[in-house]
């Protein structure tokens, strides 16, 4: 139980954590990664070599300290972790591992002078206090998605049905269960967990799934990093008949049927979540703004799909952005970054709209930038798999 002296005690250690967060998240990765390897699988290498993820924790430490007597504010810290853990299966048990390598890596890291028993003690109630929090929110979408029509609990077997090139560096997969049954409806947005062998060493990757519920099958679509184990090995390796397993979809960054006139905005491979959302709000009768930016046509997924779906259906519209353009055709309708200008030009109204912004996270803020200039209500936009504005910072 946290007294009112741990919390006191936590937050005394903000300006600390402000200073030498990412310090601590380093050396608390590589203990935790060295003294139990069974753990590797749930991180992407990657993000550790660009130290996204250290950074990300050393956020996420910091902000639990600052809002300790107020969690209540931490609303979408919470929801985006328990999202994440629940698509790679974290599970009761991991949490006292890490608990014990962070409070491990504080006291190494700060030093006995200032990680003194007293800090350790409250850190390990304010920490066992979260656990606790996630513990609970993660067992409850665990039970939901078993408890559903078509629903599993842990890994399932499935088999590669289709791969299609999509451009010159996404792919799609289309996955059927190896049992034949039902699969669980997803809401369009959300992601599933898969878990792979890479040369017989165990990787787990969640991905945006790229296509609209029907009960049977699932679709990704990735694109192939130079320095990504798994898309490397997906791109390269996986082929139509092989298997791989697959955890059941989360995550609560879904379309809201809002009926609103809908506009989603997406950059480069940030698309994927995109298509279930039009493909539903097609079948809902909402009027539809769909802008992509791409770097240049060779790398512009889906977009022969997309412009069929618009002759057809005369409330899609779509807009394309190309960062670079030679001059060959297919043609987009702007070169460059998009901007306030062409976002005031494309989207029917600054008021009364739903819009979804999914790509990488300096286009999500140029985006919320140029949104906030042209007087769109924060609360009328969704970013990525955050949610919030704020999130964003
Ligand atoms: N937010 C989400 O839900 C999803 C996010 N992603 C993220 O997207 C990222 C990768 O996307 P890529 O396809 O590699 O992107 P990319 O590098 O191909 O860029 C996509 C578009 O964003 C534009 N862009 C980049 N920086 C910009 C800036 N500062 N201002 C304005 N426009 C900018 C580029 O011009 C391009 O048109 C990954 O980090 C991945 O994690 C991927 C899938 C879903």
């Amino acid at each position: 139980m946290l007294s009112p002296e741990h919390r006191a005690i936590v937050k005394a250690t903000v300006p600390l954590l402000e200073a030498g967060g990412e310090a601590l998240t380093t050396h608390f990765y590589r203990m935790l990664l060295t003294d139990h390897p069974e753990l590797r699988p749930y991180f992407n290498q990657a993000s550790q070599q660009s130290g996204e993820q250290q950074r990300a924790l050393a956020n996420g430490v910091l902000m639990y300290a600052r809002h300790i007597d107020r969690l209540q504010h931490l609303g979408d810290l919470v929801t985006t972790i328990v999202n994440r853990h629940v698509s790679l299966q974290v599970r009761a048990e991991h949490y006292p591992v890490v608990g014990a390598c962070l409070l491990r890596a504080m006291r190494e890291v700060l030093g006995e002078d200032i990680a003194t028993d007293a800090v350790i003690e409250a850190w390990h109630a304010a920490y066992f206090q979260l656990a606790d929090i996630l513990v609970g929110a993660e067992k409850t979408a665990y039970d939901s998605v078993a408890d559903s029509p078509g629903g599993w609990r842990g890994a399932r077997s499935f088999t590669v049905m289709a791969k299609i090139r999509e451009s010159n560096e996404i792919t799609s997969f289309w996955f059927e269960p190896t049992d034949g049954d039902a699969v669980v409806a997803h809401e369009p947005g959300q992601h599933v967990g898969l878990r792979a062998f890479v040369d017989g060493v165990e990787v787990r990757r969640s991905y945006s799934l790229s296509s609209v519920a029907d009960g049977k099958r699932y679709r990704i679509s990735v694109k192939r990093r130079p320095n990504g184990v798994v898309s490397k090995y997906l791109h390269d390796c996986m082929h139509p008949g092989d298997t791989v397993e697959l955890f059941p979809p989360a995550g609560d960054f879904v379309l809201d049927d809002s009926g609103k006139p809908l506009v989603l905005i997406s950059g480069g491979v940030g698309i994927t979540s995109t298509l279930p959302m039009l493909q539903a709000a097609l079948a809902a009768d909402r009027p539809i703004h769909f802008i992509h930016a791409a770097r240049h046509s060779d790398a512009h997924a889906f977009r022969d799909w997309i412009d069929d779906l618009a002759e057809h259906h005369p409330r899609l519209k779509r807009y394309y952005c190309y960062e670079v353009h030679d001059g060959e055709t297919p043609m987009p309708d702007a070169t460059g970054f998009l901007d306030a200008a062409l976002l005031a030009t494309w989207m029917p109204s600054t008021q009364d709209v739903d819009v979804y912004v999914l790509g990488p996270r300096p286009f999500m803020r140029a985006i919320r930038s140029h949104l906030r200039e042209l007087g769109v209500p924060d609360a009328q936009v969704r970013y990525g798999f955050f949610g919030s504005p704020s999130s964003l910072d």
